[in-house]
């Protein structure tokens, strides 16, 4: 959603009403392989999301999940997938599509591990460098050989490898789409896509959206494939986590940018830290000077190659690179528990992106920081983002960095 039609975007929807609320995972009724992958994960409780929505997945209904960003939806929609797959059966059951590779391979080592002692058999699908990489090729060989249960993939691959044949959809049962309003808006030209792989699955396939953030457009063009879905949602004012601290630096003009990141490097690398820019040129420019002036950073945009976006990503999850400049490839669904802290370089063009973008930080209950560099020109921008989603931006404080 662009800033300038935010008011009449509110979110005027519901949660269904008398939802049944599972206190632990035990009262979920799940299989007992997937209780002890859940557990040898690591995870003790289930968050508000995954208490109210795994049960409602595994109940077959058409399912609409909201929840604050690192709050634990990808084990939602996981769970309840793994508990619905037939493991007797070789065949694919479940597709989950999201909007970049990087999010669509990490959901799918979240079903591998989950599903560890399941036997399921899971496969990434994705654009860019699959044919060369030999994982990937398994995953093709696997799909050829009809092994695979649960496909993660991007919707242009996911439907170029359907109509190749490669893909078999007939015996899936359930579809998610992560960070659905992404895939549904208008913007990326990822909805023909979608519609598209629509046209190939079974009629009674059960459907399950997901996001943090998700609008009234969105609820609308979700009745066009949903029957009767159970909402579970969450109001404008709660969608930021109070855990993510926000403030504004004021730069005056963007020239000035560079020098108060300069400024604020010893901090960011504290942690791991992720910097926003809206283009790849800027990505490009503001890596490289900062690589020309001594600082150790690594970046990441839809243009690079994929062995190089691979590459960054492990170094970054591996915590070999603490500081990372990326464009909104990186704003949704990543998963790297040790980002603190978010800086928005520039201030996002789209309202949503904001939120998905800070919560990158403060993930399942940590603590984060998110800092905006705020020139004359996106005053008004920030206002309206604290408008819209009901917060205060404060002036970031000289001991920032002891807050995270
Ligand atoms: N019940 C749980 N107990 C402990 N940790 C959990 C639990 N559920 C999820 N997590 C962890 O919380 C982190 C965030 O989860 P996840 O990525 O699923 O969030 P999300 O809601 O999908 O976020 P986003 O909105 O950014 O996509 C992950 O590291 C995940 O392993």
């Amino acid at each position: 959603m662009s800033f300038d039609k935010e008011s009449d975007k509110a979110l005027k929807f519901k949660t269904s009403k008398k939802l049944k609320i599972c206190p632990s995972f035990e009262s979920m009724s799940l299989n007992s392989e997937l209780l002890q992958g859940i557990y040898n994960y690591g995870f003790e409780a289930p968050s508000a999301i995954q208490s109210r929505a795994i049960s409602q997945i595994i109940s077959g209904k058409d399912t609409i999940a909201q929840a604050q960003s690192g709050t634990g939806k990808t084990a939602t929609f996981t769970i309840g997938l793994l508990q619905v797959c037939d493991f007797h059966k070789a065949e694919l059951q479940c597709l989950i599509l999201s909007p970049t590779r990087e999010l669509a391979t990490q959901i799918n080592q979240v079903v591998c591990n989950l599903g560890d002692y399941m036997n399921v058999k899971s496969a990434a699908v994705v654009g860019g460098s699959t044919s060369v990489d030999p994982k990937s090729k398994n995953n093709i060989n696997l799909l050829r050989k009809n092994k695979c249960h649960v496909v993660s993939g991007t919707p242009g691959r996911v439907l170029d490898l359907i109509k190749k044949q490669v893909i078999n959809t007939k015996k899936v049962k359930i579809l998610v789409l992560d960070e659905a309003d992404e895939l549904l808006g208008e913007s990326l030209g990822f909805k023909q896509q979608i519609y598209d792989v629509f046209k190939h699955l079974p009629r009674a396939c059960q459907i399950v959206v997901v996001s943090a953030t998700l609008n009234k457009d969105i609820i609308e063009v979700t009745k066009k494939f949903m029957t009767d879905p159970v909402k579970i949602l969450v109001k404008q004012d709660e969608i930021s986590l109070e855990g993510i601290k926000q403030y504004y630096v004021n730069v005056d003009k963007e020239e000035w940018k560079f020098d108060t990141l300069c400024d604020l490097y010893d901090s960011l690398t504290i942690n791991q830290c992720v910097i926003f820019c809206n283009t790849k040129k800027k990505v490009d420019w503001l890596s490289g000077k900062l690589i020309q002036s001594n600082f150790s950073v690594v970046s990441m945009h839809g243009d690079m190659k994929q062995d190089e976006r691979d590459k960054v990503m492990n170094d970054f999850r591996s915590g070999n690179s603490r500081v990372l400049i990326s464009t909104d490839v990186w704003a949704r669904g990543i998963d790297v528990q040790q980002v603190s802290l978010v800086v928005n370089y520039d201030i996002p063009e789209n309202m949503e992106n904001y939120i998905h973008r800070i919560g990158r930080s403060g993930r399942f209950g940590r603590k984060g920081i998110a800092i905006n560099f705020v020139t004359r020109d996106d005053t008004k921008l920030m206002k309206q983002i604290e408008r819209f989603y009901r917060i205060k931006i404060k002036p970031m404080p000289a001991n920032f960095a002891e807050l995270a």
